[in-house]
């Protein structure tokens, strides 16, 4: 099919629907800023060389935090209980603890057990790493009520799937925090913990009431204020109340079970990257799902999820080092952006994605494919309107929904035709089926794929489940 032929600009009109963008290829052509070379300072990490070599196969690790006696301990055995299915250990941060000097042992009530100190942080992220890299750690037993470490024993623990990280402050060091990919605080109030705390200190850990309410006041309380509490907001998941808080645990749970579904396929496929889930995401995701919702409500919230994918898309392209004078007169090293790229709609839910990339893209050249079925014979045809100098730019490949991976292997396979290099193509789509990462990437694995969420499966007909439906219609409003 010739390029510009006006029977392809029909074609693509037609199949775009009401809201084609009228996009001028030919003043879009004409209008890119010249190409910067594309590379990466050594002494700065590249977006491609480091997203670009295979990430190790590791379990998902989770951290929960939380005052003391907030019920850490408690939500962990209940989300253990419900991920039964998975190889599941928890590591709490008290078997961390250092042991006390003699002399510490016996000025014991001026110990501030609360302070970040009080642990052997080190050895913590050295057993953090060790078990994400699929070693098993002895972890230390720790005794409450001598204060000290076993000599004699420790706790073996294998390699598994899912670490659980517990402790009043896993979020503290950044090094450890960073090593979690989802991260739980457990928010119970004040008066609630003390009362616990003094329960199950007098019979689980020798106290008695006077030196649990000193301790509490000297350094519990304050060092919750200090150092817990603002560790607060690196949270994805706020649980209030605790192990009470029934619906939040089930909640979380089935989060934590998509998130491993979609874990899985990212060990298998490094180059598949799923954007960072908050419960925001996850609140957009349950509104645009929905059958029932307004269309007016579907567009501005699949357009909020658009622009976070396209956004984290860019930040796989290639940069340059850039210096800038700021009007303090000091000297800023940052980078400067990727200018040779473009935007490539699979007509025509591909469409709704147009107006993001212009939005954050200034002036971006856009193309678009269409790939139609001819007759009933699986013969496609496919149209293209492609800007002249693709085979020089960074793609950006847009469709909203990945199913069976047929079409976007055909618009894949076109841009290669074209010289794109399969590496200059990064595939952005909303929902992703597994079957369809699975087509995608096993043809073409120096691609990139990013997505807001990987959905269960295809059904018979081939619609992803539990998915959103025909995204064109919806968005466009033509499924009315
Ligand atoms: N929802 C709850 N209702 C009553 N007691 C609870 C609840 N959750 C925890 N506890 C008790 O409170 C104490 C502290 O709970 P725990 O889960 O060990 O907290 P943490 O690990 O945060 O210190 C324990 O004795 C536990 O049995
Ligand atoms: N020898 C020790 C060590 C720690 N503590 C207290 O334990 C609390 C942390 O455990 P949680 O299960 O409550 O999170 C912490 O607040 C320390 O004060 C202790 O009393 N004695
Ligand atoms: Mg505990």
């Amino acid at each position: 099919m010739p390029e510009n032929s006006s029977s392809v600009d029909y074609a693509m009109e037609k199949a775009s629907g009401p809201h084609f963008s009228g996009l001028r290829f030919d003043s879009l052509l004409s209008s890119s800023p010249p190409n910067p070379s594309v590379s990466s300072p050594s002494h700065l990490p590249s977006a491609v060389s480091s997203s670009s070599s295979p990430a190790p196969k590791q379990p998902f690790v989770i951290g929960v935090s939380g005052g003391t006696a907030s019920g850490k301990t408690t939500v962990c055995d209940m989300i253990i209980q419900k991920l039964h299915d998975q190889r599941v250990v928890l590591i709490n941060q008290d078997s961390f603890y250092r042991g006390l000097t003699t002399e510490e042992l016996q000025r014991v009530q001026e110990y501030n057990f609360d302070h970040p100190d009080a642990f052997d942080t080190e050895q913590l992220l050295h057993c953090a790493k060790t078990l994400k890299s699929g070693q098993p750690y002895q972890v230390p037993i720790y005794d409450f009520k001598t204060h000290q470490r076993r000599t004699d024993a420790f706790r073996q623990v294998n390699a598994s799937d899912v670490i659980i990280l517990e402790g009043i402050l896993v979020f503290h060091d950044p090094r450890v925090r960073n090593l979690m990919n989802m991260k739980i605080f457990v928010d119970t109030d004040a008066d609630v913990r003390l009362a616990r705390r003094l329960r199950r200190d007098l019979v689980e850990r020798g106290r008695d009431v006077d030196s649990v309410l000193e301790q509490y006041a000297k350094f519990v309380k304050p060092a919750f204020d200090d150092f817990v509490l603002p560790s607060k907001k690196y949270a994805d998941v706020i649980i209030p109340r605790g192990g009470d808080n029934h619906v939040a645990v089930d909640l979380i749970t089935q989060h934590i079970h998509t998130k491993l579904g979609q874990h899985d396929l990212c060990k298998i496929y490094p180059n598949v990257y799923v954007i960072q889930s908050t419960f925001q995401i996850r609140g957009m995701h349950t509104l645009i799902r929905e059958k029932d919702i307004s269309k007016h409500d579907f567009v501005f919230y699949s357009d909020r999820l658009i622009r976070l994918v396209v956004e984290h898309g860019l930040g796989h392209l290639p940069f340059t080092e850039k210096q800038v004078v700021t009007p303090t007169g000091a000297v800023y090293t940052g980078v400067d952006f990727c200018k040779k790229l473009c935007g490539i709609s699979i007509i025509r839910s591909g469409e709704s994605m147009e107006n993001a990339l212009r939005a954050c893209c200034k002036g971006i050249k856009l193309g678009k494919i269409l790939i139609h079925r001819h007759g009933d014979d699986g013969k496609q045809l496919i149209y293209e309107k492609l800007p002249q100098d693709i085979s020089e730019r960074h793609v950006l490949l847009l469709d909203p929904v990945l199913a069976t991976g047929n079409s976007a292997n055909q618009a894949i396979e076109l841009l290669i035709q074209k010289g794109v290099p399969e590496s200059h193509i990064i595939f952005l789509n909303l929902i992703s089926a597994p079957e369809g990462i699975h087509c995608v990437c096993k043809r073409f694995p120096a691609l990139k794929i990013v997505t807001s969420e990987i959905d269960q499966c295809l059904n018979q007909e081939f619609r992803v489940i539990p998915g959103l439906g025909e995204f064109g219609d919806r968005y466009f409003g033509t499924d009315e």
